[in-house]
């Protein structure tokens, strides 16, 4: 517990990992015990699996492409209302049942995300993802000012166009919160998700990855598939902007944090440099 003492510890908490209410529970109670522990978590969410339920009850088509939501101006508004009408919410009640602490934050808050529309994918060619954007500059003034207050930051993951004011833009969850967690300096980033970790030949079990390095996962990107693409590219992300780790975990077990964080060998999936 003391190696993270007064350090900030950003934690991303994923759509497919908030899959019932007793876990949301147990991910606002740990995180409350961290805070009271005298760690620094900041929680930035996801909420995929919500945005597309919503989108199907409005009858707007959306598709993936390499991990990424194709996003119309329609989508977008949905987006936008959902992750921060509707998840962070959630999380925040959550969490100020256990500790009344939680605050919201957009990435469109006093230039938190600014972001330019995604126009290379993933192998390195044009894509047209609509509304999506990459972080080029996060101002963490907001989030910091939060921390030093003593209170827990819920961040949605929406950025500003720097192209196109007063427009925004959709960003990948896995993707912000490691652009976050090499700006505030964070020493861990967490992402808890609906898998044990990454597999190196998914869908074979017994292909757990529990440690590697930036060097290995950069030649295991070409072979991953849709939801793993983001995650890996932000814990490569996280630790070359001086994260000193990055893992990616199972949400859908109690208290995985805790485990992640305080067993020796960790829980999941530890990316370090
Ligand atoms: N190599 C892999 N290892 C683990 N999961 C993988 C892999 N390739 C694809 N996946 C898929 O990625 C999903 C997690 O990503 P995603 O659905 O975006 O979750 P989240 O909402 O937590 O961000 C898993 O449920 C799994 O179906
Ligand atoms: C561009 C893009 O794909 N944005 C995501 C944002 C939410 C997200 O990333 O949620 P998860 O972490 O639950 O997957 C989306 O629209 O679904």
């Amino acid at each position: 517990m003391q190696r993270y003492h007064g350090q900030i510890l950003v934690i991303k908490f994923g759509g497919n990992a908030m899959v019932d209410p007793s876990l949301l529970e147990a991910f606002a109670s740990d995180i409350a015990f961290l805070r009271y522990a005298g760690v620094r978590p900041v929680v930035v969410h996801g909420g995929g699996p919500h945005i597309s339920r919503m989108l199907d009850r409005l009858d707007i088509r959306s598709e993936f492409r390499g991990g990424y939501r194709v996003t119309t101006p329609e989508a977008m508004e949905v987006v936008r209302m959902v992750l921060g009408g509707q998840v962070a919410r959630e999380l925040v009640a959550a969490i100020n049942d256990v500790a009344p602490i939680a605050t919201a934050s957009s990435g469109e808050d006093a230039g938190l995300f600014q972001a330019r529309r995604k126009t290379i994918g993933n192998d390195g060619r044009p894509v047209d993802l609509g509304l999506v954007g990459e972080i080029v500059a996060v101002d963490p003034r907001v989030v910091k000012a939060d921390i030093a207050a003593g209170r827990i930051p819920v961040v949605s993951t929406i950025a500003s166009d720097l192209d196109a004011p007063r427009h925004a833009l959709n960003i990948n969850a896995d993707r912000a919160a490691a652009a976050l967690a090499a700006a505030l300096g964070a020493a861990r980033l967490v992402m808890l998700t609906d898998v044990a970790g990454l597999y190196a030949d998914w869908p074979n079990t017994d292909s757990l990855v529990s440690d590697i390095s930036v060097a290995e996962l950069r030649e295991l990107l070409p072979s991953l598939e849709s939801g793993m693409i983001p995650k890996v590219q932000a814990c490569i992300e996280a630790v070359e902007g001086g994260v000193e780790q990055a893992s990616i975990t199972d949400g859908r077990v109690p208290h995985s944090i805790l485990l992640e964080l305080f067993t020796h060998e960790g829980f999941g999936t530890m990316v370090h440099p």
